[in-house]
């Protein structure tokens, strides 16, 4: 591995946070020739995620760890030994503590890729890659910051002006292939997001949000029935508005308030054991102290 930019000892262990990323909105605006969709999303983290450590080694390799290690892959295609590779690592101990589910729709494999790009630029200075060749998602989730995303992805504008935002995640299950959602789009040239308003509060946030829409969520519900189970349920919590993230099947309920975000996960969790039910706060930038601000 690279020295610091500093010259200083290399430390010998740095960790970084992996925030879920959520899809407030994903409006699928076209179609490049390559067959790749534009799209226009408001795009926020959440203060809950996996975390990537890196280590000094003379080999690259990867332990899994954590409650959603399972099915996690643990070889070369994993995102995290992609980004270490693609950053020219050949020489480092990584272990990835999985908190998200894969497949979900919350970004889990590119906030793992973009975080292990993070640690290695920021703490152990290595030389940032082009991100997107990670993955479309990577380059917003290397911001790991509130932002508009459009282009395939690749055009991250960052956004102010949104309160943080109580939240229920909840994924039933299902592991939705985000190319199969893509290709039951029924149209590809949706109109693009309003302009974003400044908010007042959580509850103005979410009324600006019913005016726009993730055109994901129907063919991911054609493939997924489950997922309309899961947005029925968030609907039923008292949630003010309630949306498919990404290409699901995690779908977000937004509250006015923590506590009844908190009460409506401990119901939804109660009564559905098989679900992954979280309470979280959306779009508060990052909520570990050890992390670095992250500079666009
Ligand atoms: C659905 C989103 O999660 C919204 O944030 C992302 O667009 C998907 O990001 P991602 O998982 O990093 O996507 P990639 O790994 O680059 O692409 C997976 C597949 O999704 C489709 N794909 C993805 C992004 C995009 N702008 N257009 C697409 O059509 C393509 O079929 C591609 O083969
Ligand atoms: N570190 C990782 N964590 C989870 N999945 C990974 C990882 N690396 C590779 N994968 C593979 O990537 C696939 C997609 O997982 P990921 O969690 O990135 O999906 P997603 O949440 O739908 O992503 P997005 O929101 O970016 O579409 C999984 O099926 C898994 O096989």
């Amino acid at each position: 591995m690279a020295p610091t930019d500093t010259g200083a000892p290399t430390p010998a262990r740095q960790s970084e946070f992996a925030p879920a990323k959520i899809n407030l909105t994903l409006h699928v605006t076209g179609r490049r020739a390559d067959g790749y969709h534009l799209l226009d999303s408001l795009v926020v983290f959440a203060d809950l995620g996996d975390r990537v450590a890196v280590a000094p080694d003379t080999g690259l390799s990867l332990t899994v760890t954590g409650p959603m290690a399972g099915g996690v892959p643990t070889g070369p295609d994993n995102l995290v030994l992609r980004a270490a590779r693609l950053a020219g690592v050949t020489g480092a101990a990584i272990t990835l503590d999985k908190h998200l589910p894969a497949a979900a729709g919350i970004g889990g494999g590119s906030s793992d890729a973009a975080a292990t790009l993070r640690v290695l630029r920021d703490r152990l200075g290595v030389a940032m890659p082009a991100p997107l060749a990670l993955g479309a998602d990577v380059p917003v989730c290397l911001a790991a910051r509130t932002a508009r995303m459009r282009g395939i992805g690749e055009n991250v504008e960052p956004v102010s002006g949104l309160p943080p935002l109580p939240a229920v995640l909840v994924n039933p299950g299902v592991s939705v292939a985000t190319p199969d959602v893509f290709r039951r789009l029924s149209r590809r040239d949706g109109s693009a997001m309003d302009d974003i308003p400044a908010f007042a509060d959580a509850r103005a946030c979410a009324d600006w949000l019913r005016g726009q829409r993730n055109d994901l969520e129907a063919p991911a519900r054609a493939l997924a029935p489950g997922i309309g189970t899961v947005l029925t349920a968030l609907g039923d919590s008292g949630a003010a508005l309630v949306r498919m993230s990404g290409s699901g099947a995690t779908c977000f309920g937004l509250f006015t308030d923590t506590a009844t975000a908190r009460q409506a996960a401990g119901q939804i969790a109660a009564a559905n054991p098989g679900w992954w039910v979280r309470s979280t706060i959306l779009g508060a930038a990052h909520h570990d102290p050890a992390d670095q601000p992250i500079e666009l």
